[in-house]
């Protein structure tokens, strides 16, 4: 994917991968687990069901090794591309953190940093959340860079074409009487669905972003296989790692629990998409290779699981588009605003009172409620 946005990233002198973290070893999973679930009242069975998790892969979830591998893909493409930009990692999580990497910025002498997050969709999780810790961080940091979080991306080619390709691979590795009845079973995170009604509230598309975001991946990727294949699948969306207690309902159905029905409904065949995550974390090592997959042995289905975007140089290619677009922005030069399917390119900054924090507002960086006196310009 060439860019024919050129190499100016004036006025960013900086690029920030902005991650969840993850443990890497025994001895950080309770301490990470903490971190993760502080203040939110998660039932303790469920944080010791997610201990367990990553104690069967050692104490280490895949997540932190895909971001060194895509903060080493995103100097490769930036330096290919011409464009001159120091990278920097910082984990809202866990080591390397935020705030070490915010405080690295600032003594190297940043001033402006474009923010890269690895969450694609709208909602209080997936998006405020990430930008309430970069208002903290800067109101933690004295002189931190100014930091604009890039605009989200579900629905940028590069993050839809690795998904395509992913699952026309998968379709090709299944038996050739088993591939056209095969079942496109699209799989995201579950949220609340008080959390998804918040998600996208007081913007143009309005409550329910994150359902209707992910739907509008799934008829891409579903409509560009048909075309690859000639064949029309049957095709859900579906979701999995749902935590929170029991009576507080969850996005439905569970991956499990739908597998289930499709056996009996007689499906033989599925490949399961992960659109909900943008490489492997544990979600997609553990609730789909490992739990779903024993499912589908379980129920006799043979499955298949497309890959995540990860280090897809047409990934990796689209972080560098979104950053020469944003930079073009702010300088006033008119830009292109690369999105496919039936929402468009989503905005800078986040309309005021968006994907609302689930009980207490925090002031959150990136919005056009900011609290801080950011931003303000790009916007005008
Ligand atoms: C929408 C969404 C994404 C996708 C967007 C994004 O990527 O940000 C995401 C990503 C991730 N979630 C992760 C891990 C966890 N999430 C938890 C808890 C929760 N997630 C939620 C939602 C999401 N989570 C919610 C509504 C909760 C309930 C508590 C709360 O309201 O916050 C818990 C607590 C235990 C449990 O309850 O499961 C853990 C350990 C990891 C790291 C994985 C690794 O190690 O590879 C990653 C990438
Ligand atoms: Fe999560």
């Amino acid at each position: 994917m060439t860019s024919s946005l050129g190499a100016d990233v004036t006025p960013y002198d900086a690029l920030l991968l902005l991650s969840f973290g993850g443990p890497e070893k025994p001895e950080d999973v309770v301490p990470f687990l903490e971190n993760v679930t502080r203040g939110r009242g998660i039932p303790r069975e469920r944080l010791e069901e997610v201990g367990q998790h990553y104690f069967g892969f050692g104490g280490k979830s895949p997540i932190n090794d895909q971001n060194r591998a895509l903060l080493a893909a995103l100097r490769a493409d930036l330096a290919e591309a011409g464009v001159d930009l120091p990278v920097y990692w910082g984990n809202r999580n866990w080591d390397p953190y935020l705030n070490d990497a915010v405080e690295q910025m600032k003594a190297d002498g940043v001033q402006r940093a474009a923010v890269f997050t690895t969450s694609a969709y709208s909602s209080y999780s997936s998006c405020r959340q990430y930008r309430e810790n970069l208002a903290d961080v800067t109101a933690e940091v004295e002189g931190a860079p100014r930091l604009d979080r890039l605009r989200q991306y579900y629905n940028h080619p590069g993050f839809i074409d690795p998904f395509v390709d992913a699952t026309l691979g998968c379709l090709a590795d299944l038996d050739a009487t088993l591939r056209d009845d095969a079942h496109l079973v699209f799989v995201t995170h579950s949220i609340p669905t008080t959390m998804n009604d918040g998600s996208g509230l007081n913007s143009p598309a309005g409550g329910g972003a994150y359902v209707r975001q992910h739907l509008d991946v799934m008829a891409q990727v579903t409509a560009r296989v048909a075309e690859a294949t000639g064949v029309e699948r049957p095709h859900e969306l579906v979701y999995c790692s749902r935590s929170g207690a029991p009576h507080v309902p969850w996005l439905e159905p569970d991956v499990n629990d739908r597998l289930a029905e499709l056996a009996a409904d007689g499906v033989k065949a599925v490949v399961m998409i992960p659109i909900g995550f943008v490489s492997d974390h544990m979600e997609v090592v553990y609730d789909l290779d490992t739990e779903a997959m024993a499912t589908c042995a379980e129920l006799g289905i043979e499955a298949r699981r497309a890959s995540t975007p990860g280090v897809d140089p047409r990934f990796v290619a689209m972080v560098r588009d979104l950053l020469l677009e944003r930079a073009a922005v702010v300088r006033g030069v008119e830009t292109v605003r690369r999105s496919v399917g039936a929402l468009g390119a989503g905005p800078d900054l986040c309309a005021p009172g968006c994907c609302p924090h689930p009980r207490a507002p925090r002031p959150a960086l990136c919005g056009r409620d900011d609290e801080l006196p950011t931003n303000d310009e790009v916007n005008a």
